[in-house]
């Protein structure tokens, strides 16, 4: 079985793969030993290989690397920086810059389509990335994500607060607020969204025809404006086995 990681700024995610490649059972989890005991629980004797991606620092996946080849006692290979892959040139100036879960999710986006594609990935940060039907990645944009644009705004006023909880009820509508949390909470969704509708126009200026992929944790906060995009929970794990295959029998 294959274990893939993809770590991201505030969560990982994890699955296990069949040697057939096929999905066995996926998770969340917050940190490393979180990690290796919520796959203890289905898998840990029948690991034989694991890929991961990860945009957390140098130390934390030497880190981690080392632990799972401890845990497992097999290959642990880490996707790299790439100028080219599966037909897709890297845009940045500097290649090694470009951020790795934005890499590998446009990667796949262009594989799967075959032609012009807009990738949005709303997590901790929002990314959009512009690939055109030649497969050249033409750059993209980076914006705070809603946990980061919330706790700005807690912690850079005196007088925005309220807990958790009621934030989670004011969520869902789009009506002005009437109350702190309210107003916070759609004020920020309203960005969102607004951002996401500016690179759609924008896309259809630079792109001609493109498909549009959402992933990321809060790709459901935006699905319902563009019925036509696919939503991909999937989309940097596809790349990473574009990036690290399996050669092992
Ligand atoms: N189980 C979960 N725990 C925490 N956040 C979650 C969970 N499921 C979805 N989310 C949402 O996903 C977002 C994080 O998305 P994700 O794409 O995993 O970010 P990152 O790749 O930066 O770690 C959070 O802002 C939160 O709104
Ligand atoms: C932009 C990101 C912080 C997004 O990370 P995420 O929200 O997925 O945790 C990450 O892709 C990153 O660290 N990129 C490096 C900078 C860049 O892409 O230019
Ligand atoms: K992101």
């Amino acid at each position: 079985m294959i274990l893939e990681l993809d770590c991201g700024n505030s969560l990982i995610k994890w699955r296990v793969l069949s040697a057939s490649q096929s999905m066995i059972v996926e998770g969340v989890v917050q940190g490393s030993g979180e990690l290796l005991d919520a796959v203890a629980v289905v898998a840990c004797a029948q690991i034989h290989f694991v890929r991961m991606v990860s945009v957390r620092s140098d130390v934390e996946v030497a880190q981690l690397v080392d632990l799972l080849r401890e845990a497992y006692g097999v290959v642990v290979a880490v996707a790299s920086p790439a100028q080219v892959l599966a037909g897709v040139a890297n845009g940045y100036e500097d290649y090694e810059r470009l951020g790795l879960d934005r890499w590998l999710a446009l990667v796949a986006a262009y594989q799967r389509s075959s032609r012009a594609v807009l990738v949005i990935d709303l997590g901790t940060a929002i990314t959009s990335d512009f690939v055109g039907d030649d497969g050249a990645h033409r750059g993209g944009f980076i914006c705070p994500g809603l946990p980061l644009m919330r706790s700005q705004l807690r912690t850079h006023t005196r007088k925005i607060r309220y807990g958790d909880e009621e934030g989670l009820m004011v969520r869902g509508s789009i009506l002005p607020g009437r109350s702190t949390a309210e107003a916070v909470e759609r004020g920020c969704l309203h960005m969102v969204r607004g951002f996401v509708e500016e690179q759609v126009s924008l896309a259809a200026e630079l792109l001609g025809n493109f498909d549009v992929y959402l992933t990321g944790g809060d790709a459901g906060l935006v699905s319902d404006m563009l019925p036509q995009a696919r939503v991909c929970a999937d989309l940097v794990f596809a790349g990473l086995a574009l990036a690290c295959p399996f050669e092992g029998a």
